[in-house]
Formats: structure tokens, C-alpha cells, sequence
């Protein structure tokens, strides 16, 4: 298991609602919480950032975090991320934002401390450009988009 530095900037997280955990031992994703004031309702079409109350250092420029949707909130009631997939840096050291978007029809009523998002941690690969003239040819090219046939 890796080590994450975090701090809880929310004095309820870790006292009334537990801190980010695996939910079962083959788990990817940490769920994150809305750490919001109140209820608050998010309107059909509405964009809410939301405060986990958390922030860590994963300080490994070989690593990053990705915040994504939870499958039954963004199914059943269209709740998803404003920006698709939050991306955090492995030096950052703010807040966990949530960027929580109803794209449904319905209006839903985010309870504080409820699990919005689930936070993954993932390989980084860095690359600088070598820049070339020609590419060794591949089978491919420069064919993309569909050019392989849909069976
Ligand atoms: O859903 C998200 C996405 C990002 N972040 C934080 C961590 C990340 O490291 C930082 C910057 O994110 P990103 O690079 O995606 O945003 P930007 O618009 O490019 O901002 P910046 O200019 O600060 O890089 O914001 C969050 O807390 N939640
Ligand atoms: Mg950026």
C-alpha cells in the first residue's frame, strides 16, 4: 500500500464522517465528501465546486491523482464532474475541489458529507519532445478516427 501525506482541513472530516477509504480491498477509488455548510440542492444544468475538506502532497512527479464520477450518482442521477476528470497535480498542495455538475433533468440534493467523487491514484509518465523530421513508419500512419473499420 502507498503512502499519501494528507491533512484534513475540515475538523468534521475524520470525526463525523470517516476520512477517504477503500471501500473493499480491490477498490481503485478513495470516495471523496461533499464538505459543504449545508444541504445543498444543484439545479439541472448547475455547476457546484465543492470542498472535500482534504488536501495531500503526493510530492512523486511519477504519480498523480485523478478525481472521477461515482457510476451511480453520474447514471442514476447525472451527477458528474464539471470538468469530465479532475486532474491533481503531484504538487499540489490545496484543497480537493469537486467540480459537481447535474447533466441530468432533475434537480439533486447533495447532503454534507456525502460521497460525491472517488479519487485515484495513478502512474505519470514525463516526456519531452525530441523533435524529428520523419517517423519510423508504422502499420497505422497517419490513419486515426475510425479508419479502422467499426467490426
Ligand atoms: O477537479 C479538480 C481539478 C484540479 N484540482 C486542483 C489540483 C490540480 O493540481 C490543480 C490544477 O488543476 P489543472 O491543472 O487541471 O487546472 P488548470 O486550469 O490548468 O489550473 P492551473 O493553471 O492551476 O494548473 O487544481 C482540484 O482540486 N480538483
Ligand atoms: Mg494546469
Amino acid at each position: 500500500m502507498h503512502r499519501l501525506q494528507a491533512k484534513t482541513l475540515d475538523p468534521r472530516l475524520g470525526r463525523d464522517f470517516p476520512l477517504p477509504q477503500y471501500a473493499t480491498e480491490g477498490s481503485a477509488g478513495l470516495d471523496l465528501r461533499a464538505m459543504l455548510q449545508e444541504n445543498t440542492r444543484l439545479e439541472p444544468g448547475q455547476t457546484l465546486l465543492i470542498p472535500t475538506g482534504l488536501s495531500i502532497y503526493i510530492g512523486d512527479p511519477g504519480l498523480a491523482a485523478l478525481i472521477l464520477p461515482r457510476s451511480g450518482l453520474g447514471h442514476k442521477h447525472g451527477i458528474v464532474l464539471g470538468n469530465l476528470v479532475g486532474l491533481i497535480d503531484s504538487d499540489y498542495q490545496g484543497e480537493l475541489m469537486v467540480s459537481c455538475w447535474n447533466r441530468g433533468h432533475t434537480a439533486f440534493e447533495i447532503a454534507v458529507g456525502e460521497r460525491i467523487a472517488q479519487l485515484v491514484l495513478v502512474p505519470v509518465v514525463q516526456a519531452r519532445f525530441d523533435l524529428v523530421e520523419d517517423f519510423a513508419e508504422s502499420e497505422r500512419g497517419t490513419g486515426g478516427f475510425g479508419h479502422s473499420g467499426s467490426h
